[in-house]
């Protein structure tokens, strides 16, 4: 099943020049620039990406033609342009007749004053071609209709009526035939639905897109301008903080680990896993950023499995879930509270480590350490404790 695009791009653009009465200004609206990208070139590229597309035909404004193939040069499904008529519906039939020499099955007609059209809307056409010889995205009319000049003559009832859209989808050889037939008895109508339809095709409706405008006047392009740059502008996020506390006991041992690195020392830490109180401060202050727990609840000391268990694990865990929420951590900022062992000689190995597991920055990570002056526990030297704050920014949208 061989199916061509037809990019119909031959017009001027007469409503969407600035000064009114003037042709399209200095050149048609389907070459001006939206963000870094010709009109035409959206228009067009969905239709080049599409797996369901073989080929796709340009019919641009006569004189035109050698811009389009410098902007285009190198694409392989690009047919060679065609020149458009004076119309519409002359700029179609044209490439219609160009494509009769070695026709397609099915053709898609699609404006270049489109440049929003996506793969869906493409598809659905596509789908609806499977048991329908025309086929046209379009979109319940919303506004209230009125029919009238200066003053209002009536109001139109809108149940039942559509905004039309393209791509339009036909069958090939009737679709061609409709435009001939219509050419000979010269009528001329706003879409090729219309051309179907008077030839006495059935024409089915797909949802359309509501992005799916076409550009038609200044205020269109406007709009079109304001809708790149909200998408193109990162997302808005908020910055949460959470904190951590945590104590060991010393016991028995040679060595403690504080932070991921091993300090020799001459107790060791009591804990259920392998008691890095540095890095359990620091797993409950990003659980906390995120309202989602405590380290405990997330590995429960009554889990054998979390025996002498690496705490590295359970960082790596916590940052996982802010990463999971589309979050990112901003920085963390880890105390350390002892008289022994002597934590600056190992502060940059801490904040390396931390930045290892995490795949953060060094410089977002600070690690320091202070005594008691002897006073409480830590100060008659029963244990260490930790304390620890983390900064995170989630997506606005996505934040509970
Ligand atoms: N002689 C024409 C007239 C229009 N079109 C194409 O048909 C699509 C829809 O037409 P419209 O928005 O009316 O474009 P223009 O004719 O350029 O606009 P205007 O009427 O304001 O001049 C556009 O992609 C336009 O380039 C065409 O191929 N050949
Ligand atoms: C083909 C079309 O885009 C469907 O909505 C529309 O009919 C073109 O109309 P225009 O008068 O050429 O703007």
């Amino acid at each position: 099943m061989k199916t061509v695009a037809v990019i119909v791009a031959g017009g001027l653009g007469v409503r969407a020049a600035n000064i009114s009465g003037t042709t399209g200004g200095s050149e048609p609206k389907q070459f001006r620039v939206l963000a870094g990208r010709t009109v035409i070139d959206r228009a067009i590229a969905p239709f080049l990406d599409h797996p369901r597309v073989d080929a796709v035909l340009a019919v641009v404004r006569t004189g035109w033609e050698d811009r389009f193939r410098q902007a285009f040069a190198g694409s392989e499904r690009l047919l060679e342009p065609m020149p458009g008529g004076e119309t519409r519906q002359a700029s179609v039939r044209r490439g219609l007749e160009a494509l009769s020499v070695a026709p397609p099955d099915r053709v898609l007609i699609h404006d270049a004053a489109r440049p929003f059209v996506d793969a869906q809307t493409i598809g659905r056409v596509l789908d609806a071609l499977d048991d329908h010889s025309a086929a046209i995205p379009a979109l319940p009319v919303t506004d209230t209709l009125k029919r009238g000049d200066k003053f209002v003559e009536e109001t139109v009832d809108r149940k039942g009526l559509y905004a039309v859209q393209t791509p339009q989808g036909f069958a090939f050889t009737p679709i061609l035939a409709a435009h001939r037939a219509a050419c000979e008895v010269d009528r001329e109508f706003t879409d090729d639905a219309a051309v179907a339809e008077w030839a006495g095709l059935d024409v089915a409706l797909v949802a359309g897109d509501g992005r799916n405008r076409k550009l038609t006047t200044p205020e269109d392009f406007d709009m079109a301008e304001l809708l790149l740059a909200a998408e193109a502008a990162p997302p808005p996020v908020e910055t949460r903080t959470g904190t951590g506390y945590d104590v060991h006991r010393f016991g028995p041992g040679e060595a403690v680990v504080l932070c991921g690195v091993p300090v020799r020392h001459d107790h060791g830490l009591l804990g259920h896993s392998d008691a890095d109180v540095g890095l359990h401060a620091l797993t409950d202050a990003l659980l906390g950023a995120i309202a989602d727990g405590d380290i405990g609840s997330h590995f429960p000391p009554s889990d054998p499995q979390w025996k002498a268990a690496d705490s590295a694990l359970f960082l790596r865990h916590a940052a996982s879930l802010v990463r999971r929420r589309g979050g990112r951590i901003v920085n963390l900022d880890v105390t350390l509270i002892c008289e022994q062992p002597k934590v600056g000689p190992h502060r940059d190995a801490m904040r390396r480590r931390i930045a290892e597991f995490l795949d953060l920055d060094v410089g977002r990570i600070a690690v320091k350490a202070t005594t008691t002056e002897g006073l409480g526990f830590t100060g008659r030297g029963e244990g260490i404790a930790a304390q620890a704050t983390a900064s995170v920014e989630l997506p606005l949208e996505r934040s509970p």
